[in-house]
C-alpha cells in the first residue's frame, strides 16, 4: 500500500506539492521518505507494525501513549478511529454505535479502512495499532487488504476482576463502559480476541506482559520488549 502510494506521489513533484500548504498533503510528504533510484522508481520503507492485545480494560491504550512517546510510534486506536467515525455522522455511524453497544466487532471492512487511513497519514514508520485485530476474521482481512503481517504482537494479561473495575472507573462516558455490554466484550474476547493471539504465538512473534500493578510497573515489563528491538528499529532511548 505505501508502495503504491510511493508511486503515486512521486508523479507530482515534492516541491508543487509544499506549495499546496494543505495539511493532510504535508503529513503525507512528511510519512515518506523516498529514495529513488537512478531509474528513477521510488521505493519506500514498510512500516514496523506492532499489535497490541488485551482484554477491555487491560491497560492498551494507556500503555499505547508510554510506548508512542517513549519509543517515537504512531499510536493508532482502532475503537479510537471507530468511535471518531461514529461521531462524524458518516454512513457507518449508526451500524458502528449498534455493534459496540452490544460489545460486537465491527465488520472488517469499516475498520480496516479506516486503519489504512490512518497508517498512510501517520508521520512516522513505526506503528502501534491498539486493539486491533479482534478476530481471526479481522486477522486474516487486515493481512489480505494491507498485505503484511505484524512485526510484533504485544498482549497485556490482566484478570477478569481487575479489568472490569478498570473500565467502570474509566469515566469517559462511553456506551460500552457499563457492566452489562462489559460482560459481552469478556466473552467476546475470550472466544473471538484470544484466537488472535494464539495464532501469533505460534508463530513466536507475541510478548506476554502482566498486566497488573501500577502503569509504571507496567510499563517497565513493555519498555524492556521495545529496548531489546533497539538494534532492530532505530529506537529513541
Ligand atoms: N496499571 C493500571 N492500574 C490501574 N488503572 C489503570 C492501569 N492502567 C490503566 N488504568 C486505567 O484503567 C482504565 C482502562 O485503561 P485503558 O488504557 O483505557 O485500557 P484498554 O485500552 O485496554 O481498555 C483507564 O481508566 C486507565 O486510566
Ligand atoms: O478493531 C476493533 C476495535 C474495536 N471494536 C469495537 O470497539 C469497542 C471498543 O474498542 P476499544 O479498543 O476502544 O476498547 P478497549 O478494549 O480499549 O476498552 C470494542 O468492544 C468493539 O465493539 C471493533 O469492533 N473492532
Ligand atoms: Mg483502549
Amino acid at each position: 500500500m505505501w508502495r503504491r502510494f510511493a508511486h503515486l506521489s512521486l508523479s507530482i513533484s515534492r516541491t508543487k506539492l509544499r506549495s499546496l500548504q494543505d495539511p493532510t498533503v504535508l503529513k503525507l510528504i512528511n510519512t515518506f521518505s523516498f529514495d529513488a533510484g537512478n531509474d528513477g522508481v521510488a521505493s519506500s520503507k514498510k512500516p514496523f507494525i506492532t499489535f497490541v492485545l488485551g482484554g477491555p480494560g487491560s491497560g492498551k491504550g494507556t500503555q499505547c501513549e508510554k510506548i508512542a512517546s517513549t519509543f517515537g510510534f504512531a499510536h493508532l486506536s482502532a475503537g479510537e478511529l471507530l468511535r471518531e467515525e461514529m461521531s462524524s455522522h458518516s454512513e457507518n455511524g449508526e451500524l458502528i454505535r449498534n455493534v459496540i453497544k452490544e460489545g460486537k466487532i465491527v465488520p472488517s471492512a469499516i475498520t480496516i479502512s479506516l486503519i489504512k487511513k490512518s497508517i498512510n497519514l501517520a508521520t512516522c514508520d513505526k506503528i502501534l495499532i491498539d486493539g486491533f485485530p479482534r478476530s481471526e476474521e479481522n486477522r486474516i482481512a487486515f493481512e489480505k487488504i494491507i498485505g503484511v503481517e505484524p512485526d510484533l504482537v504485544i498482549f497485556f494479561e490482566c484478570p477478569e476482576e481487575e479489568m472490569v473495575k478498570r473500565i467502570l472507573g474509566r469515566n469517559q462516558g462511553r456506551i460500552d463502559d457499563n457492566m452489562e455490554t462489559i460482560r459481552k466484550r469478556l466473552k467476546v474476547f475470550e472466544d473471538l480476541n484470544m484466537p488472535v493471539v494464539e495464532h501469533y504465538s505460534s508463530k513466536g512473534i507475541v510478548h506476554k506482559i502482566t498486566a497488573t500493578g501500577t502503569v509504571d510497573e507496567i510499563f517497565e515489563r513493555v519498555r524492556q520488549v521495545f529496548a531489546s528491538l533497539r538494534p532492530k528499529l532505530c529506537l529513541e532511548h
